[in-house]
């Protein structure tokens, strides 16, 4: 009987061994960078898979004792790439997509994703203010140097129904603090190697509890391997890959471009709780409409991931912002209401963020923000666990975009009554943000761009019907 592919790794029904046919698993260390995490991965794949291969063959059940994942019949009706190592699928990046270059941005060598000169103009323009002491360049190079040492462990994963589909939620605990930081994981194929390495004394039972996986770790294997071929500069994926020999369309090498993406770019947001403006829809700030829009355009690629991090009222907590929103209805903005109750404009660091995005084996990202100094923390300094930030994606308010744009998609009356509402409030907020704390936002409408969000180099990949 062929093998089949299985691309769900929870759907293989494992028996549960028997506590004399466990085998002994040798901890895996916590892994410190992506190469790291891979080769985790690896030792995890492994030693399962050889956990599971003994299981099958107790049982005499040997449908899982190779590593062939690709059956004839699955070959024959894919569209094929057109070239051996898919290059159409990394092309670069259009340049109409990239507007604000290194050279234009002396703060900031993170290109924009989007097609608006309006929008590289108003970020020179914003560079040309000097951002508030709290936030100065000496903050952000002191937190770098935490975040390089941070460790992030996920504890549990769970599917979670969303319109039109499902994503993961992932909790961490970090050494750094003793909250439940969040990972919002749309896309099968991210996993966290915390979570997959095995734990002394568990029972199969116990990593599906935890949402471990337990069986048709294949693709774990696979997905590693590519990984490395990558990692090495080694773009002939077919020389690595167990399966891969003819010039037919062949879902074997479809799998190994669509591996690749995990070293890709997918989209990230990196954001902070705000119980006011997601949970009871306050619009003194864009906090809610930025957690939704994120997930919609995520959503849209089909992957990519929000770290949801516990840094309420950017760092200070509930109490304290509550504090701070008290005088800022006396006239103070954001920032001196902060610095008036002795805190500092913004409290964050993104040595968590990090790590746990290092847990999910993304070194390579595109990311959802206007913050300038959480780009810079997120990149690091520490070469060894460099983030790659190939470009940041805006997060315009909606009710700033320009008529025909994405506004188009409210009604009017609810564009209008959203337009009401926010602009004294928010828009006080998002102001105090771009001429204080140096984001990237302008203010025109007219200047506010119409944001095109590039596709993942290997999206084209998703969007075939396979
Ligand atoms: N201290 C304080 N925190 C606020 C206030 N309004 C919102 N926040 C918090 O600010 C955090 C969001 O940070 P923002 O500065 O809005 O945005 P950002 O995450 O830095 O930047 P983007 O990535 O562009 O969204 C959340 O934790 C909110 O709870 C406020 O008036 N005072």
């Amino acid at each position: 009987m062929p093998s089949t592919i299985s691309t769900d790794l929870d759907s293989a029904t494992v028996v549960p061994p028997t506590p004399d046919e466990r085998m002994p698993m040798t901890p895996i260390p916590k892994p410190t960078s992506v190469k790291a995490h891979f080769n985790a991965s690896l030792d995890v794949a492994l030693q399962l898979l050889q956990k599971q291969s003994n299981q099958t063959k107790s049982s005499g059940d040997d449908s899982t004792s190779s590593l062939s994942w690709a059956s004839a019949e699955t070959t024959k009706d894919l569209p094929r790439p057109r070239t051996k190592n898919f290059p159409e699928l990394y092309a670069a990046m259009p340049d109409d997509l990239i507007t604000a270059s290194a050279a234009d941005t002396p703060f900031l060598d993170t290109p924009t994703c989007c097609n608006s000169r309006a929008s590289s103009t108003s970020i020179s323009e914003q560079q040309q203010q000097k951002p508030t002491d709290a936030l100065d360049g000496v903050k952000g190079q002191q937190d770098q140097k935490e975040a390089a040492d941070t460790q992030a462990t996920c504890q549990v994963r769970a599917r979670i129904p969303y319109p039109g589909g499902h994503f993961y939620l992932h909790v961490y605990h970090t050494d750094e603090d003793d909250k439940e930081h969040l990972a919002i994981v749309f896309g099968d194929d991210i996993r966290s190697a915390t979570l997959e390495a095995p734990r002394d004394g568990e029972t199969d039972m116990d990593r599906k509890i935890r949402g471990a996986s337990t069986g048709a770790l294949q693709q774990l294997v696979t997905n590693d391997i590519a990984s490395r071929a990558i990692e090495s500069d080694n773009l002939d994926i077919q020389s690595s890959l167990p399966m891969v020999h003819s010039f037919e369309p062949d879902p074997a090498e479809m799998f190994a471009a669509s591996r690749l993406s995990v070293v890709d770019a997918p989209l990230v947001r990196i954001h902070s709780e705000c119980f006011t403006g997601e949970t009871v829809s306050s619009v003194r700030c864009d906090c809610g409409y930025q957690l939704a829009e994120a997930m919609r355009l995520i959503q849209q690629e089909g992957r990519g991931v929000i770290v949801y991090l516990r840094q309420e009222g950017r760092g200070i907590g509930l109490l304290e912002k509550l504090k701070a929103y008290n005088l800022q209805d006396m006239g103070h903005d954001t920032v001196d209401a902060n610095l008036m109750l002795n805190h500092p404009a913004d409290a964050r660091t993104y040595g968590a963020a990090r790590a746990i995005l290092s847990d999910l084996g993304i070194s390579k990202l595109r990311l959802l923000t206007n913050n300038k100094d959480k780009i810079a923390q997120l990149k690091g300094s520490d070469v060894s666990s460099k983030l790659d930030i190939v470009c940041h994606v805006p997060m315009y308010p909606r009710w700033w975009q320009k008529e025909g744009g994405e506004a188009a998609q409210l009604s009017y009356s609810r564009h209008l009554a959203l337009k009401r509402d926010v602009m004294s409030e928010a828009d006080r907020y998002l102001r105090t943000k771009a001429e204080r704390m140096g984001h990237m936002l302008s203010f025109e409408e007219s200047l506010a761009p119409s944001i095109v969000i590039p596709r993942a180099p290997t999206s084209a990949l998703f969007s075939q019907k396979i």
